[in-house]
């Protein structure tokens, strides 16, 4: 066996999400903040192919490389790979980049509880761990303000007709509308007609009507469709099933805390939830993150809330991902079968 390259990876997911973290091997990337560090990784996409393209990674995958704080407040920083964007937060990731954390002893454990802080490239997030037996067994985050952008918009979907949509912003940019009206009920057995569905939203979406995040204009597109089941009010607590589809045309498998962040942010903007309410975010493999309105704030002048997400990850396994100097596929390769052209 001979490699010249030795990528350390912890692999974990979070609520049926994968979000693996490479622990050791990478230098940490050039930048005088974490977003000039996302920067570089997202211009520089070497790190992106060699773990996430085959043969290594695949379009399920997500990885989170582990980088030293720039914030004294913070324990760690984290800089988030999705298939195709590096993000400015995530709420499946920052779950299980905090489980790799405290179950590997990278960050010491104390139990019942460990808290601490987390920088990610859009910001910092406190999380609070319930840790037992060594083992952190719920993860809760607080994440950057979240806000409304366009409430009930119209926008024109090719072979889908008028649809009323809202934008928002919840650690990352969304469309969210109706799954109902288009004919699904968020099932498994939907999940590749709403994969290619919540594309065409998204595409549609960036054409008509854009996202620009009012203090990073950086963050200046939509990410990702949510499809939304109706809320329910159960013993107080409002649950609300969605499914996210990444780019290029994958589901969540996890209720995505930056989904559900947005999705209260909307509620919140329509008078529909307060401060302190509670939403259970549910997932098409119904899995749940626990979410809540913690607080009020602005972000560029406009109003924003406060969301906390809190949500499982187990570890799967450990990884060396190494590169044989005489593999002729060194960044590897991506195939439209598993892995469509970016919309
Ligand atoms: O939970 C979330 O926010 C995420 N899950 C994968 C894609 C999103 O970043």
């Amino acid at each position: 066996m001979r490699s010249n390259k030795v990528v350390h990876i912890v692999s974990c997911h979070a609520e049926g999400e994968v979000g693996d973290v490479i622990v050791g091997g990478v230098a940490p990337p050039p930048g005088n903040t974490l977003w000039e560090q996302r920067r570089f990784i997202a211009e520089d996409q070497a790190l992106r192919n060699f773990v996430l393209n085959e043969p290594r990674g695949g379009v399920f995958r997500h990885i989170n490389l582990l980088v030293p704080p720039k914030d004294p407040r913070a324990t760690m920083g984290f800089i988030i790979m999705e298939p195709e964007d590096t993000p400015p937060m995530s709420g499946s990731n920052s779950i299980c980049v905090s489980t790799v954390l405290l179950d590997s002893g990278i960050v010491p454990m104390q139990e019942p509880e460990t808290r601490m802080v987390l920088e990610a490239p859009g910001g910092l997030v406190n999380v609070v761990a319930e840790c037992r037996n060594g083992k952190a067994e719920r993860i809760t985050v607080t994440n950057v303000p979240s806000f409304a952008d366009k409430l009930d918009a119209k926008l024109e979907v090719e072979g889908l007709g008028t649809l009323t949509v809202d934008t928002a912003y919840g650690g990352d940019s969304f469309v969210i509308t109706d799954a109902r009206a288009l004919g699904f009920s968020v099932t498994p057995d939907e999940a590749r007609e709403l994969a290619e569905t919540g594309i065409k939203i998204t595409r549609a979406a960036n054409e008509q009507l854009g996202f620009t995040h009012p203090e990073n204009p950086e963050w200046d597109h939509i990410s990702f469709c949510q499809l939304t089941m109706p809320v329910e009010e159960k013993d107080g607590i409002l649950h609300g099933r969605n499914t996210v589809v990444i780019q290029p045309a994958k589901l969540d498998r996890s209720p995505t805390g930056t989904g559900c962040s947005a999705r209260m942010a909307v509620l919140h903007a329509r008078g529909l939830m307060k401060v302190g309410q509670r939403f259970s975010g549910h997932s098409i493999i119904d899995s749940t993150f626990n979410c809540r309105i913690v607080g009020e704030t602005t972000v560029g002048g406009r109003p924003a809330i406060v969301p906390e997400i809190s949500g499982r990850a187990w570890i799967t396994g450990t990884h060396q991902v190494m590169l044989d100097p005489a593999d002729p596929w060194p960044a590897g390769y991506r195939l439209a079968d598993t892995w469509p052209r970016k919309q």
